[in-house]
């Protein structure tokens, strides 16, 4: 049975934007509000920085505003760490964790990356749980493997995730490369992320599954359009309003 969720689009600024840039948002919003995208729920996740004031930007409006990381902890003394409770307080809905920059950059475990979901979950947050294979991974034939491994073991506790869980697949060797995956092998990958999450999940059917990596308004309609894609995580091509909507349309409309 095909899956027909809501689509999720996505937009992860990584470490990109100053205040000046908070007009993209602004654009966002009011695109979204005038209907532009009507049929797809649409997520910005600005750096830490900016996060407060992008969603008093979108306090009301159906844009929601999510991190790009927190600490399992909920407090303490984590020097530079940002917990769930704080984007939370600071008017986030979302947080994606275990994205793969944070899991080269900063080591971050597959234990670990659970324990930021569950905590994420304990805010009252929903999480994007990102997975994704290396390019030699993917050369050994061992794509699925690894995938399916991260998912397992950076899962949260099912009970808590009910009905707050999004995957984004994210092969890293697409990300900001300008290299995507053929659709074929997004459909193959997201068809084997679906049935590893009905495993694992019994809400597992509707848990929704985002492609990431080098994600563009030309090349949108033709990844996502499988009942298995249902929306994505954009990086680069969400730092502008124009780009981000071209994509945000082309998924709605699939
Ligand atoms: O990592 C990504 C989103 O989280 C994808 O980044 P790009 O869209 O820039 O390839």
């Amino acid at each position: 049975m095909a899956n027909r969720l809501t689509p999720l689009v996505a937009g992860n600024w990584k470490m990109n934007g100053l205040r000046a840039d908070l007009a993209q948002v602004a654009a966002i919003r009011d695109a979204v509000a005038a209907g532009a995208v009507a049929g797809a729920e649409i997520l910005v996740c600005p750096p830490a920085t900016l996060l407060a004031a992008a969603a008093q930007l979108c306090a009301g409006t159906p844009v929601a505003i999510g991190g790009q990381d927190c600490s399992p902890d909920a407090y303490g003394a984590h020097t530079g760490d940002i917990s769930a409770e704080m984007l939370k307080d600071a008017g986030a809905s979302y947080v994606i964790v275990g994205h793969s920059e944070r899991r080269i950059d900063h080591g971050e475990s597959d234990a670990r990356v659970a324990a930021k979901a569950a905590a994420a979950l304990r805010a009252g947050l929903k999480v994007i749980l990102c997975v994704g294979e290396t390019e030699a991974e993917r050369t050994a034939g061992q794509a699925e493997a690894r995938v399916a491994a991260q998912l397992e073991q950076s899962l949260p506790p099912e009970q808590a995730a009910a009905g707050r869980l999004a995957v984004a697949y994210e092969p890293v060797w697409a990300i900001g490369t300008g290299v995507t995956p053929s659709p074929r092998d997004v459909v193959a990958m997201h068809g084997f992320l679906r049935q590893r999450l009905k495993t694992l999940l019994t809400d597992g059917e509707v848990v929704r599954l985002l492609y990431g990596g080098s994600v563009k308004p030309g090349n949108a309609a033709e990844l996502l359009r499988s009942p298995d894609v249902n929306g994505a995580l954009v990086g680069g091509a969400s730092l502008k309003a124009a780009e981000f909507l071209a994509i945000a349309k082309a998924v709605s409309q699939h």
